[in-house]
């Protein structure tokens, strides 16, 4: 018996120490596990601050509500929420973020770059129209083309043929221009009154296509205006181009803005509508690229007949480098329309919008840098300054840069996520979503810019030497970041610090307020690729008193 109850005696001890002994071994095992593991972070859904979702339906209803009014409705969300993003959810359609947060750009944009490329369903979109040009590829299809177009761009010769065809066009057409409205104006004329943006639009379309392929279509021009004092700036038969370039963009964008995104494929398909007008648009400026590109492949090979011109611009240096077909070279120019078109002139419209409603200050300190440029350069008024007077403007440049934080020409930009991903504070982002930054939302945040941020103010971009200081490009993110930066910046700042500097010391730009002001006295915009002013931006001109 004794024997009997000393082992059950014992058997009761071995299963008291198993009992305390198991949950010990068991959270062990689940430390050590946990240890070798790889940490997976815990991630959480993006979630927008003051936005209701339907249970059914997302965020469909909201969108179709504040559609007229996309950006200042993201905006306002972004700015008011405490991560400064939107996340959206719209049923079998679209799902993803919008986002105002410099770390959330700098992951996109940069450190997970080939997770983010522009994806199929945009490209798809956009195919018919630019091919597999620049912009509009991913991959290697990209990357070749971004490393031959970036040397070029930081070569010496394409920056002084950028330089020349500026100059040109700002001395051969935008000042004639001028003189001629202002001349009507200060005779009694002062029904005068010119859209500056659309000036400042053709004015940039007959620069980046010279740049882009030597090909000067003369958008801008003084053109017979009829006996009753008004000045025309365009000659519609040498227009045709611009006028089909703008509307295949156009209504390629309609394609993007679509909430039903099967729509265009179907009147695609049945060539209806828009559709057919697009069809049509795209047939118009193929044709018309495609002839450049072929004589200038003819002129290749004749080289001896090449003129200056025609040897400098981006399509001459791609087929003088390499063997592509002829589709190739025309996407590639295309590419470089897009990228250059209304880029500029949307930032030279809002800024002389602003300039006008600033104090005259402003555009005092911008007139005492050009007569610096001047007296060192020893040019006349109305004369082109050079490259290098240009860079050393630093005013001018921070009042530009200044100006487009707030009205950034191109105001969304939108990648789209190859596999899913989690944002630097934990948010999850799921595969195929869309992951939009909104470089006209950064412009406002008190955070990123200060309690100020509202306000246009181009001392914040100078140090106290008045060296321009540059922001890092994942907070201002006007020309895009990471390895897909813009490669038109330098080319952008020349042009338009030579607008700038040549228009103000000959002339007073008087912007017609009660024509242009919208609610709150600023414009209204149209959403499309660039921050366009609805309407322009109507103004008289008059001579500047010299001094
Ligand atoms: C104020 C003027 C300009 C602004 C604000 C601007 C802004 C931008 C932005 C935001 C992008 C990224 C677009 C995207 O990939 O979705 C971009 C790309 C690009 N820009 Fe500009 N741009 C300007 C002028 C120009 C000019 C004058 C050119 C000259 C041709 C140019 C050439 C390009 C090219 C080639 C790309 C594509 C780069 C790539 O995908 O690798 N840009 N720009």
């Amino acid at each position: 018996m004794a024997t009997v109850s000393s082992s059950s005696s014992e058997l009761q001890s071995s299963s008291l120490t198993l009992l305390v002994l198991l949950p010990v071994i068991y959270i062990s095992y689940h430390l050590i596990k946990r240890a070798l593991t790889p940490t997976k972070k815990k991630t959480k859904k993006p979630t927008t601050h003051g936005l209701k979702s339907h249970p059914l339906l997302g965020h469909l209803p909201a969108f179709l509500k504040n559609r007229h009014r996309f950006l200042d409705w993201s905006t306002e969300l972004i700015v008011g929420s405490p991560d400064h993003r939107m996340g959206f959810w719209i049923p079998g359609m679209r799902t993803g973020i919008v986002t105002g947060n410099p770390a959330d750009v700098e992951h996109v944009l940069r450190a997970n770059f080939a997770n983010y490329p522009k994806g199929d369903r945009a490209t798809a979109m956009l195919r018919d129209f630019l091919g597999a040009g620049l912009f509009n590829s991913d991959g290697e299809q990209w990357l070749w083309q971004r490393k031959n177009a970036s040397r070029e761009f930081s070569s010496r010769s394409l920056r002084s043929f950028v330089v020349d065809v500026v100059s040109d066009e700002v001395a051969g057409r935008l000042l004639p221009l001028l003189r001629s409205a202002a001349d009507g104006y200060g005779h009694g004329h002062g029904r005068v009154v010119l859209d500056l943006q659309d000036v400042l639009e053709r004015s940039a379309f007959d620069t980046i296509c010279m740049v882009a392929f030597g090909h000067d279509p003369c958008c801008l021009c003084l053109a017979d205006g009829g006996g009753d004092g008004g000045v025309c700036w365009a000659d519609d038969s040498k227009s045709e181009f611009m006028r089909a370039f703008g509307e295949a963009q156009d209504l390629i964008i309609g394609r993007f803005l679509d909430p039903v995104e099967v729509s265009w494929k179907v009147k695609k398909w049945l060539n209806v509508g828009t559709e057919r007008r697009l069809k049509k648009a795209i047939a118009d400026v193929h044709a018309f690229a495609m002839d450049i590109v072929r004589a200038r492949r003819q002129s290749a090979s004749a080289s001896a007949s090449a003129d200056q011109s025609q040897r400098d611009d981006v399509l001459s240096r791609f087929v003088a480098s390499a063997e592509h077909s002829d589709e190739t070279l025309r996407d590639i120019v295309l590419s470089f329309l897009i990228a250059g078109r209304e880029t500029t002139s949307s930032a030279l419209t809002w800024f002389f919008w602003l300039l006008s409603s600033s104090p005259p200050a402003v555009t005092a300190r911008i007139l005492a840098e050009v007569r610096g440029a001047r007296a060192s350069t020893g040019t006349r008024r109305g004369q082109p300054l050079g490259f290098d007077a240009l860079r050393g403007m630093h005013y001018l440049h921070a009042a530009l840069t200044e100006s487009m934080r707030l009205y950034p020409p191109v105001p969304l930009d939108s990648q789209s996520c190859a596999e899913d991903d989690t944002l630097p504070d934990g948010t999850h982002v799921g595969k195929g979503w869309s992951v939009t930054y909104s470089a006209y939302a950064m412009g406002r945040i008190p955070a990123i810019w200060g309690d100020d941020c509202a306000e246009f103010r181009p001392e914040r971009w100078l140090g106290d030497d008045g060296v321009f200081r540059p922001e890092s490009p994942f907070r201002y993110t006007v020309f895009h970041a990471g390895p897909r930066m813009c490669l038109g910046k330098e080319m952008a700042y020349v042009q338009m610090k030579s607008v700038v500097a040549c228009v103000l010391e000959e002339f007073v730009v008087d912007v017609r307020k009660e024509v242009a002001g919208g609610s709150g006295g600023v414009p209204e915009h149209v959403l499309s690729v660039t921050l366009r002013m609805k309407g322009g931006l109507p103004v008289q001109v008059r001579r500047r008193e010299e001094c």
